[in-house]
């Protein structure tokens, strides 16, 4: 078994005369924390969203736990990507839509808090578990399953006990405060059982405190529920704190990956940052 759960190879995103992602290969090891950075508008959300099914690539595949979830190699770009040289495995096209790839085992959150705000906390995380389950349309319709249906109830205040949130349980969604109204997206993103949990700048908009707070709580969650993190961040702190793995896009490219100490001191993306040289 590889110990790899997700990789892209040569993912291209085009947007008209944008590429916003530039032959992307980054590979996800298991149980660890991978974090994906660089300067606003590096490319960083649309891959994202290619790995999660939301855009198809314009070129590259994308595998997740040994299954090719995303591909397209338009034959023309094949030529160019590789001089003529590549022969045919890429010559198909793959595509899966978001909710398949959930149930493969990918969650994700995003960087705009996405609750139902009228909603409560217990409510929010009930509805992501429902949505991860194939319920029949007649036992959805008439709700003759009641067993699975308080199941679930229970599963879903044991996930809230799990992230620190059951004791806002019948709180509407848009009364918790920021970090909290974060960790109820996680929560959601958990509902659906993942292997592996995409971040988008979960850290946005919270202070030092929040943000050290969540530090600890991707920390925790990664090792209790057994996952494989990958996130956007420009919470540099959290990022350096909590990765393993760092990838530095600009432009769409990749200018850097390492340790948070082979990246925190490469030339490229101190450049990249600061617009300046290091010197
Ligand atoms: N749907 C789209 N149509 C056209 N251009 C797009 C689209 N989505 C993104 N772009 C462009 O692609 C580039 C990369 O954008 P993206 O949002 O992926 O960057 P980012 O690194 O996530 O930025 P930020 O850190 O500000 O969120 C930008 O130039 C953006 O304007």
């Amino acid at each position: 078994m590889s110990d790899i759960l997700l990789k892209t190879e040569h993912i291209t995103m085009q947007f008209g005369g944008v590429v916003a992602v530039d032959d992307l290969n980054i590979e996800i090891p298991k149980d660890k924390i991978t974090a994906l950075i660089g300067p606003n508008g590096a490319g960083k959300t649309t891959a994202f969203n290619v790995i999660t099914g939301g855009y198809q690539p314009s070129n590259g595949r994308v595998t997740f736990d040994g299954m090719v979830i995303g591909e397209n190699y338009p034959r023309s770009k094949m030529k160019k990507i590789y001089n003529g040289t590549y022969k045919t495995p890429f010559e198909k096209q793959v595509v899966n839509t978001p909710d398949k790839i959930t149930r493969l085992g990918m969650a994700r959150t995003f960087q705009n808090i996405r609750l139902f705000k009228d909603l409560t906390v217990f409510e929010n995380v009930l509805i992501a578990k429902h949505c991860h389950i194939k319920a029949g349309l007649f036992s959805s319709t008439f709700r003759l399953n009641r067993e699975e249906e308080l199941r679930m109830h229970q599963d879903t205040e044991a996930l809230l006990e799990r992230v620190g949130l059951l004791g806002s349980r019948d709180e509407k969604s848009s009364s918790l405060p920021y970090g909290k109204q974060r960790r109820l997206e996680i929560a959601r993103a958990l509902a659906t059982g993942p292997k592996l949990l995409l971040l988008d700048e979960p850290a946005a908009g919270m202070n030092p405190k929040e943000t050290e707070e969540l530090s600890l709580f991707i920390k925790e969650i990664k090792d209790s529920f057994k996952l494989t993190v990958f996130l956007i961040e420009h919470h540099m702190n959290l990022v350096m704190d909590i990765s393993d793995t760092i990838y530095v896009l600009d432009y769409g490219k990749t200018i850097a990956q390492g340790t948070p100490a082979e990246v925190q001191n490469n030339p490229a993306v101190i450049r990249a940052y600061l617009g300046v040289d290091e010197a």
